[in-house]
């Protein structure tokens, strides 16, 4: 990174990322507080603390899909590839990971059908497939989220050292400090709750920048002059790869190659990851479908619309006076946006870029600890090292894997920053080594001819291609010369993976449709399936002899006993409402994905076309209104689906106010159920 001096002083460094850090601790565990008082939801349950009673309404979750993925990189690396080939970069940033969610929809759909009560995808894999397939997908599980908990740290903390020159080493402990408080008294539900703050907040700083660059800024305020200044920055400097070097056309050969690169790594990373699992797992069954389709389509708009705007203004602002020069190494740590909005808004464009990066790395990094406490608790005390364990034991162990992920998120960013690793370095390379075990993790669960051997093989054969394919690559482009430089090339990514995800896919697919397996997923069905409330009070009516009826067809989970109405969600999982939402899932998001990664972009590639000023102002206008449509959805939406359970708070608080302690939420009697 170019040494300069900073916008902002040391001091707003720390101030944010530990005073406000502290704040929505202490803002979440506010809220934690008054969620135990006044509704039916106590993170003193395990089930409430890892999967928020599967209770959660779809707005909610849409966003906390939306703010678990917005990385650092989300924001960063989207400006980046904005800033290195124009306006096509942030459409295959966009695109190339919001297909993925969408898709994802299918997963969520087949979870609730064929594991409807799992905590876990590993715990699927394991029932299913047994010790071997349970280690081997563990690893990979592993393995995307530390990558992408270092990315978040990474990207974090090289922009609020570069913004405020605070300590890097500081920041990648100190981020992950903050957010794993309010995750250890919360849980999965004030995870949720912080996606949604973080999510809100998000969007107005972003339309904040978008109106500052295209309205009123007096260094460009229209698109009409955006596009004057890119270009005049493509006559002086011409985009390589791009049509006539213009940063204003979607003909871009190494936005394309970025393009597959980005499908490849984020099908890996929402996948494999916990988190999304979590998230589907959190939701009810009944709109399941419903949330990954809006949070994926909400998504969009981030990266696209951040990147249209301070990726580009990066490239306009070159030769201004407050704009930095920026280094290959800078670009690569994700500064083009930093080096913008402070050029653009001085201290108080830093400082809106620091909060916007702080609030998406926290809220991101909330949803990986959560996923690795769940997996450490359940794929591996439970399963391996407790499997009596009690459910205080479990909570106890849940939060302790927080704090402890937390410390391995700031040792993991440390070792990364010491090696040379950049965000953008390690974006393009996690499908290289994640990509193999995509196909085999899906096929597992959703395909009952999936073959296990196939699955297994073909995940770590795929691995080991992606590798020798990516250093094969970097040694035959670079004369011999392997080192972080020379491999984080666009070629080199791209053949790595490629075979990773090709050759994993391949072998799995192969397999199981020559020797396929007729796995009926009752076993996984039981996972975690609570008994039928009815035979428990059969069992005390055989001890008593009442003569009372016993209470019908409601079920209820003994571990879960006081947070989730489990009649109703057993109602939910009606097997032909699931494979219809199955199918919608299917369909809607394969015509996304058509429509995302083809019929739009591939023609305007190939058309060659340099786009005027009303070609770049419909593109940013339709970003605009991408944004504002995305904002409803996540802000607003959550807000409508849940009046019934805010006027139930406001009930009580008012209740405590006038007569203090009678607001306290009651579980209503059995008899009145
Ligand atoms: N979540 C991503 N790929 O920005």
């Amino acid at each position: 990174m170019s040494s300069v001096a900073t916008v902002l002083p040391q001091g707003a460094g720390y101030g944010v990322v530990v005073g406000i850090g502290l704040f929505f601790s202490a803002f979440m565990i506010g809220l934690t507080a008054i969620q135990a008082r006044y509704t039916p939801f106590s993170p003193r349950s395990s089930e409430e603390f890892s999967s928020a009673s599967r209770s959660v309404k779809p707005g909610l979750i849409a966003a906390g899909i939306v703010s678990a993925w917005t990385w650092a990189a989300t924001l960063l690396q989207s400006s980046a590839v904005a800033y290195k080939y124009g306006i096509s970069g942030p459409w295959w940033y966009g695109s190339g990971a919001t297909i993925q969610v969408l898709l994802f929809a299918m997963i969520a759909a087949k979870l609730k059908s064929n594991a409807p009560y799992a905590h876990t995808w590993l715990e699927i894999v394991g029932v299913r497939w047994g010790k071997t397939a349970h280690l081997v997908f563990m690893f990979f599980g592993f393995a995307t989220n530390i990558i992408v908990s270092s990315m978040l740290v990474l990207g974090g903390s090289a922009t609020v050292t570069d913004l405020t020159g605070m300590n890097t080493i500081a920041a990648c402990f100190l981020i992950p400090l903050g957010v794993s408080i309010y995750v250890v008294v919360g849980g999965m539900r004030s995870t949720l709750l912080c996606d949604y703050t973080h999510t809100t907040v998000l969007f107005v700083i972003i339309l904040v920048f978008v109106f500052s660059v295209y309205a009123t800024s007096d260094k460009i305020g229209s698109p009409g002059k955006m596009y004057e200044l890119l270009t005049a920055a493509a006559a002086a400097a011409p985009v390589e790869g791009n049509a006539h070097g213009s940063y204003i056309t979607m003909r871009s050969k190494n936005g394309l190659i970025f393009g597959v690169i980005n499908i490849i790594g984020n099908f890996a990373t929402v996948f494999q990851d916990q988190a999304y699992f979590q998230r589907a797992i959190a939701s009810r069954p009944s709109s399941t479908v419903k949330a990954y389709l809006l949070g994926g389509i909400a998504w969009f708009a981030i990266p696209f619309t951040l990147a249209t705007t301070l990726g580009l203004a990066a490239v306009a602002l070159r030769g201004d006076p407050a704009m930095r020069v920026l280094s290959p190494a800078d670009v690569s740590a994700g500064l083009p946006a930093a080096a913008a909005a402070s050029a653009l808004l001085g201290k108080s464009g830093a400082a809106a870029l620091l909060v916007l990066l702080f609030l998406a790395v926290t809220s991101a990094t909330s949803a990986e600890l959560i996923a690795v406490s769940s997996l450490l608790t359940y794929d591996v005390y439970k399963k391996y090292i407790n499997p009596e364990a009690t459910e205080a034991q479990i909570l106890r162990v849940s939060h302790l894997m927080v704090a402890l992920y937390a410390l391995v998120i700031g040792l993991a960013g440390l070792i990364f920053f010491y090696i040379g690793v950049s965000m953008g370095w390690l974006y393009t390379f996690m499908g290289v080594i994640l990509g193999s075990g995509v196909a085999p993790i899906a096929l597992c669960i959703t395909w009952s001819r999936a073959n296990k051997w196939g699955c297994i093989v073909g995940s770590l054969v795929g691995f080991g291609a992606g590798i020798i394919a990516w250093l094969v690559t970097t040694a035959t482009l670079n004369g011999g010369v392997i080192n972080v430089t020379t491999s984080g090339g666009d070629f080199e990514m791209l053949a790595g993976n490629l075979a990773s995800i090709g050759v994993g896919g391949i072998i799995a697919t192969v397999t199981s449709l020559i020797w396929p397996e007729d796995f009926d997923f009752e076993s996984t069905r039981a996972i975690n399936k609570p008994e039928l409330i009815a035979q428990i009070l059969e069992k005390e009516a055989a001890g008593k002899e009442d003569g009372r009826p016993s209470m019908e067809k409601k079920e209820r989970a003994p571990s879960v006993a006081d947070s989730f109405d489990a009649a109703e969600i057993e109602d939910e999982l009606d097997p032909v409402a699931l494979n219809k939402a199955f199918l919608f899932a299917a369909w809607s998001s394969l015509v996304l994905l058509v429509v995302l990664i083809i019929l739009i972009p591939l023609p305007l590639f190939f058309a060659s076309t340099i786009y005027g000023k009303g070609g770049l102002t419909a593109w940013v206008v339709i970003g605009i209104i991408w944004t504002f449509l995305s904002a409803f959805s996540v802000v607003l939406y959550p807000l409508w689906e849940s009046r019934a359970a805010l006027s139930l708070i406001f009930r009580g608080v008012i209740k405590d106010i006038f007569a203090r302690g009678s607001g306290k939420f009651v579980e209503p009697s059995p008899q009145a159920a």
